[in-house]
């Protein structure tokens, strides 16, 4: 396989051997930049990337190794090998430790000045890569696989494969829980980029004022609290995937800046006039319809199309006929039974949190169940009424809240009881656990996290809440 050409900056004042040198490396197909002196190099390492940087040790005004120092000191990214007319091993050696990665002694011959430029943008691809892996491995988990052979999942499935090939956007939407990450990691999987990272952000759960150099990248200073200069997520990710979740929420001050990534793949670090390029496939999902965003004004439209060109809708969990069954059988232990009532109970719930609540409630239940068989008292009492109350449907339940939430918050709120001593500590906590729940819409992953409490404790609390409610409610009604 041809190698990928270079992209070079060769600094001389020597005008003979400098232009010489680029033409011959720009015949073997390279993509060569040449200038004179320091001050134009550092003025072009503003603006743009390069793989390789070729200085000369002797130049008049800011000599090479005065460059390489501003390139250490800027963190400009480039491998630089320096040049010199009368190489000493001393000069050698203090470019080295100034941070040089090879030395060429003039005149060199051509053939020996690429396979040195080569050697160096090798260097340069493996200090990237092992950046990248650094931070995809702290931001990324294991692809989880997308279970279910439900006639709508396996359309989704197809789509995932006729998509995944090409390096074009793809937008998911599906609501909270349907599994928009685990489709994007299984079309990563299925594309030509597998092996390259696969890096997710949220823009939900990062504050506004952080979202752009969380996916741009800052220059050290650039504002307070920037106190070392950062490579945003597309640098991460360049060469894969990133995978842009609850794009809705990307604030509409930073959309143009996400457009001209998307065109043409060029980004700028926040406080940085240097313009960058990236390689990434953009993946991005929402639970909001865009298209109301659009016509509403939260969303650009130019944006809305250039994201979704290719899309995927994902299906409620209760629109994939047998697959609650399956789900079950994969998320349960194989040491647990469930018994058939369960079973069908669950079956017959809308799931409105979706897979994700399904787990939670198979999770809760493989604690609560008594020699490992789980059976109606482990699962939530919203499921096990569920079509059992007068006027229960569907379209209730997924609207429910939490029906103990539903006592706590018509008894009294959790800012009137601060600062009173009519309170014992015990009820504070039951309206505060009760009112973040009904917040959260009964999702309890979520709940838990906000309380800043295990999952398992939020179980503890809500069924010992539970056993109280059920004494002292005088309204049984109320409790469904
Ligand atoms: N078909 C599936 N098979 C197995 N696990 C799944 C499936 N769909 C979702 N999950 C699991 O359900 C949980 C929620 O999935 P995921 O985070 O992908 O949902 P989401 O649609 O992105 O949710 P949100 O909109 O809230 O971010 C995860 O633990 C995921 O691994």
């Amino acid at each position: 396989m041809p190698e990928k050409p270079i992209k070079l900056l060769l600094v001389d004042d020597e005008e003979d051997s400098r232009r010489s040198s680029a033409k011959w490396m720009a015949r073997k197909g390279h993509d060569v930049v040449d200038v004179s002196n320091a001050a134009e190099a550092l003025s072009l390492l503003e603006r743009e990337s390069f793989d390789v940087g070729v200085f000369d040790m002797n130049m008049p005004g800011m000599s090479g190794l005065e460059l390489l120092q501003r390139v250490h000191e800027d963190n400009i990214d480039i491998e630089v090998i320096m040049l010199t007319g009368q190489g000493t091993v001393e000069t050698a050696v203090s470019a080295m430790k100034m941070g040089a990665c090879d030395f060429l002694s003039k005149p060199c011959a051509l053939g020996d000045l690429e396979h040195h430029c080569f050697r160096a943008r090798e260097r340069h691809e493996l200090k990237k890569e092992n950046k990248q892996l650094k931070a995809v491995i702290s931001r990324t988990r294991p692809a989880a696989k997308l279970i279910g052979e439900s006639s709508s999942l396996r359309s989704v499935a197809k789509l995932i494969e006729k998509v995944a090939p090409t390096h074009k956007p793809v937008l998911i939407q599906g609501e909270s829980g349907t599994g928009k990450e685990v489709v994007a990691q299984a079309i990563q999987q299925a594309s030509r980029v597998a092996d390259a990272p696969f890096v997710t952000v949220n823009c939900a759960a990062l504050p506004e004022n952080l979202v752009e150099s969380e996916l741009f990248g800052h220059q050290k200073g650039s504002f307070t609290g920037a106190t070392a200069e950062k490579p945003g997520l597309f640098e991460i990710a360049d060469g894969g995937t990133l995978f842009i979740d609850e794009i809705g929420e990307l604030p509409l001050s930073l959309q143009p800046k996400l457009l001209r990534v998307l065109e043409d793949g060029s980004l700028r670090r926040v406080g940085c006039h240097r313009q960058r390029k990236v390689k990434v496939r953009i993946i991005a999902a929402t639970n909001r319809d865009l298209q109301t965003e659009v016509d509403n004004g939260n969303f650009r439209e130019d944006l809305f199309y250039r994201i979704n060109v290719l899309s995927i809708e994902l299906p409620p969990l209760r629109q994939r006929e047998g697959d609650v069954n399956r789900l079950i059988d994969h998320f349960l232990p194989r040491s647990f039974h469930i018994d058939d009532t369960a079973r069908s109970t669950l079956n017959a719930y809308p799931w409105p949190g979706n897979i994700r609540q399904l787990i939670n409630v198979i999770e809760r239940a493989t604690i609560l169940a008594d020699e490992f068989e789980i059976t109606l008292d482990d699962l939530p009492a919203e499921i096990v009424d569920y079509g059992h109350g007068p006027g229960n449907t569907r379209e209730d339940a997924i609207g429910t809240v939490h029906p103990i939430a539903a006592v706590a918050v018509e008894s009294a709120h959790p800012h009137d009881m601060l600062g009173s001593c009519n309170y014992k500590l015990d009820e504070v906590a039951r309206v505060h656990v009760l009112e973040v729940l009904e917040k959260e819409k009964g999702n309890k992953a979520g709940a838990a996290r906000k309380l800043g409490i295990h999952r398992r404790k939020l179980y503890r609390l809500l069924d010992r809440f539970n056993g109280e409610v059920d004494a002292d409610a005088s309204e049984p009604e109320a409790i469904v």
